[in-house]
């Protein structure tokens, strides 16, 4: 078990180099005078889920739009599949963006199209020459591995809930059979029986297809649930990465206060006893999921 923050995971903490999905190194981001990174460096494996938090203004997402390319940073390396993103060739990082899924905050859907359409986008792209039966077709199933009701289909998506947003943003991250999954902020904003829905389907399509997923967040009840290492942003940089069980043995400030305050402490011991009583997932938010009657997590929130 660690003793102290590290500052740099490396493949010296048990992954090989082909089981490194994404490999950030020195990274620096500025915005004019405020430097937002400075000297990061991050390793996702193959397989798991990431959980990455840190205080408000830290620079996840900014770490996340770097990794797929909407932001350029001042600085670093990045490489996703072994491929340079950052001075690379323009076909690989093509190449390597077909793999990936994203699912931003506010699900970042087309208002003037309908939930098939949305989930179609990414397909005509990269498939202009595919008819439009088999586009609805997988635009169909994508749908359904998402949770949504095949109905869902042919709404706008004013007319579908905040829960149901994110999965029809979900249903278009799968559009193109990733291997890779960002997700900014996946439950913000649902209720806690829609999230704990929510975190089930993203472990699920992590164990079925095989998904190495980043996730960002600020729910403890996500990390607990799902995340099997969670990387902590603090000073401008990844300052730990691990288990939260590792997390909480080192004596950062914000480690501490984040995991070892009420909510963190409240989250552990809601977890520990859902596990005890031989509940899965082991959250109490998810607890209430199984026993709830909103099993596609369609209710709450913006
Ligand atoms: N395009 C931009 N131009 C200028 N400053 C920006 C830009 N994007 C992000 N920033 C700044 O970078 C810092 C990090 O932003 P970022 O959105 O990554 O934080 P975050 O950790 O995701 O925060 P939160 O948890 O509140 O979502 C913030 O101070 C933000 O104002």
């Amino acid at each position: 078990m660690a003793s102290k923050p590290q500052p740099a995971p490396t493949m010296q903490n048990g992954a090989a180099q082909d089981d490194i999905v994404i490999r950030v190194r020195g990274l620096v981001n500025r915005f004019g005078e405020q430097v937002v990174h400075q000297d990061l460096d991050l390793d996702v494996r193959r397989g798991e889920i990431l959980g990455v938090v840190g205080g408000s203004g830290t620079g996840k997402s900014v770490l996340m739009r770097s990794i797929i390319g909407l932001q350029m940073p001042a600085d670093g390396a990045i490489d996703v599949f072994g491929h340079a993103m950052i001075g690379g060739s323009d076909q690989d990082a093509e190449a390597v963006r077909r793999r990936w899924g994203v699912l931003f905050q506010n699900g970042a859907l087309f208002s003037t199209l309908t939930v098939a359409e949305n989930v179609q986008v990414p397909i005509r792209e990269y498939y202009p020459r595919l008819d439009d039966q088999l586009l609805d077709e997988i635009a169909s199933y994508k749908i359904i591995a998402s949770g949504l009701p095949p109905e869902s289909s042919s709404k706008f998506p004013s007319e579908l809930s905040g829960g149901m947003r994110k999965r029809a943003g979900l249903a278009r991250a799968l559009s193109l059979d990733p291997e890779l999954l960002f997700l900014d902020e996946p439950t913000a904003g649902l209720d806690p029986i829609g999230a704990a829905a929510f975190d089930n389907l993203i472990k699920t399509l992590r164990d079925l297809l095989g998904l190495t997923v980043f996730i960002i967040t600020h729910d403890l009840d996500t990390l607990y649930a799902i995340c099997d290492r969670v990387a902590v942003i603090a000073d401008k940089k990844v300052v730990a990465v691990g288990t939260i069980e590792e997390l909480v043995a080192l004596d950062h400030p914000w480690i501490q206060e984040y995991f070892n305050g009420p909510r963190g402490r409240a989250a552990e011991q809601s977890a520990e006893r859902a596990g005890e009583e031989g509940l899965r997932p082991s959250s109490p938010r998810q607890a209430d999921a199984l026993s709830g009657s909103d099993e596609l997590g369609t209710g709450g929130g913006a």
